[in-house]
């Protein structure tokens, strides 16, 4: 049977707050801590302050009671047996990740240790990582019996981020020493051993009733690595169909067929071979670099990340010049632009290639009035609305009267637009569509000049 256990986690971003209300959902005690006193009131008050599918459901359930939110680590920390880091660990100017944030969490948390504990890497790190935080709490003047660290990289993605928390494909812990392994064993009980899928109030996903979830116990360095390497093969997955999606555009193939024939193998399988304006999020583009200069400081060569990099740059440039080419010049030209967020079901603007474009569209002289569901507020206060930007409230408001509608997010809701009302509100019926939102020939049945990626255009015959 599950026990209840005392967990800490430090950070209360996409990660750290998720993290807290599932462990909470597991039936374990948790306390959130995070150094934003503005978060920490929000949070208590019940404000998710982050747009994830189930978190208001869960924050309001378990608020103030199996979750407690404070910004006092020592605090938070006395009582609990394991205490999750899950701090940012943004990309630095060279490339590799800044573990600023880790070290400083590690030395607090060293400063208040005085019984057994269990300290989580739950942020994405570096291999070695795991090491330079023992020595860090060790130079803390803790002693080595009273304390473990351990690596449990993070799976889930934004706008399934519960989803994904709940039924993970799988749950990897690198800890070296069983006790450590235990503790997180007994963490994630509830979900290896299937007791969660079995209550009726269960949050739905992908494990079904009876699904018990492996969980590889495995080394830190390994568990390190395992994070670093899944990001950066799914990268690897999307950089490679965006060059295929180019080298279809220049054969008339189309790149959704080639992906269906791909995906049909199940070595390969259908998932991330999605073509469009490239990869964006806080972790894709980082954690690629940040593998690729783990390995050339140890002096390993892995370009082959370079080139997925710069596929995935080159995919905006491309898919500007289709703009430039469907509209003869830029200068002057009145877009309408759906989506800002990195991908769609999510607020997040971080490294979104949406607002890259949008960006570059502003500097070729064009004006934008953009729609996003969820990430116009974060996105103005980057982008301030102004004579050449603006940010209306619904699609066809996007579309009334521009040149073009741009497509840059997919959306679920963007996928299915009245294509008629489109036509008629748009000065000129031309879709330039950066996710492969649409089928060809139902925007042509509609009178739409549809242009997309790795895909003939659709474009409707001369009214004679
Ligand atoms: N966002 C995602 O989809 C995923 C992110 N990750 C990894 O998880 C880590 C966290 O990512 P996010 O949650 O997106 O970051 P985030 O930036 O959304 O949240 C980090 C939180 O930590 C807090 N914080 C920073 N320093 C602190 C300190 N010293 N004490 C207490 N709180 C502190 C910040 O105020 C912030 O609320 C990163 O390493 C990321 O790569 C892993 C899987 C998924
Ligand atoms: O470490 C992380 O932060 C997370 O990063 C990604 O999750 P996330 O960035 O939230 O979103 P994804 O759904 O992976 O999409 C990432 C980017 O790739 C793009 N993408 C995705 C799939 C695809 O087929 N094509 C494609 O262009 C999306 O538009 C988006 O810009 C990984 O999928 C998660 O497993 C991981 O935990």
């Amino acid at each position: 049977m599950p026990k209840n256990i005392q967990i800490a986690v430090v950070g209360s971003g996409y990660v750290g707050l998720v993290a807290a209300v599932c462990f909470a959902e597991m039936g374990h005690d948790v306390i959130c801590v995070d150094n934003d006193e503005r978060k920490v009131k929000a949070l208590q008050g019940g404000d998710t302050l982050i747009h994830e599918n189930y978190l208001p459901e869960l924050l309001q359930r378990y608020r103030n009671t199996k979750v407690r939110f404070m910004s006092d680590l020592a605090e938070a920390t006395r009582e609990c047996e394991a205490i999750f880091i899950a701090v940012g660990t943004p990309q630095s100017e060279t490339g590799d990740a800044d573990l600023s944030y880790v070290e400083a969490v590690a030395c607090e948390i060293a400063r208040s240790i005085t019984s057994y504990k269990v300290i989580v890497e739950k942020s994405t790190v570096p291999v070695y990582t795991n090491e330079w935080i023992r020595r860090a709490i060790e130079r803390n003047g803790v002693a080595r019996d009273l304390f473990d660290v351990v690596s449990n990289p993070e799976f889930l993605r934004e706008g399934t981020a519960v989803a994904d928390f709940l039924h993970p494909d799988r749950i990897v812990v690198g800890a070296d020493s069983e006790r450590a392994a235990a503790v997180l064993g007994g963490i994630y009980a509830p979900l290896t051993e299937g007791t969660y899928y079995q209550r009726a109030d269960a949050i739905p996903g992908s494990c079904g009733p009876t699904a018990k979830p492996p969980l590889l116990n495995t080394s830190t360095k390994s568990a390190e690595i395992i994070k670093h390497a899944s990001n950066a093969f799914l990268a690897v997955k999307i950089s490679f169909i965006n060059a295929v999606a180019n080298l279809c555009e220049a054969t008339d193939a189309n790149v959704e067929q080639v992906a269906i024939g791909m995906g049909m193998d199940a070595r390969i399988g259908p998932k991330f071979l999605r073509p469009g304006i490239g990869y964006g999020g806080s972790c894709f583009p980082k954690d690629v670099a940040a593998f690729r200069s783990v390995a050339e400081q140890l002096g390993l060569d892995f370009s082959m990340l370079s080139e997925v990099e710069k596929i995935n740059e080159n995919q905006k440039k491309r898919f500007l010049s289709k703009v430039r080419t469907a509209l003869w010049t830029l200068r002057g030209k009145k877009l309408g632009v759906l989506g800002l967020a990195f991908k769609g079901e999510t607020d997040d603007i971080r490294e979104s290639p949406a607002i890259d474009l949008v960006e570059m569209f502003l500097a070729e002289g064009c004006s934008i009035k953009a729609f996003d569901p969820a990430a116009m507020e974060r996105t103005a206060e980057r982008l301030p609305a102004g004579p050449k930007l603006s940010y209306v409230e619904s699609a066809y408001a996007a579309a009334d009267d521009a040149d073009a509608l741009l497509i840059l997010t997919d959306w679920a809701e963007f996928a299915t637009l009245d294509l008629k009302r489109l036509n008629t509100t748009l000065r000129y019926p031309i879709v330039i569509d950066g996710r492969n939102l649409y089928d060809p020939h139902v925007m042509l049945e509609n009178g739409l000049t549809y242009i997309s990626v790795g895909r003939p255009s659709a474009i409707p015959p001369r009214e004679h």
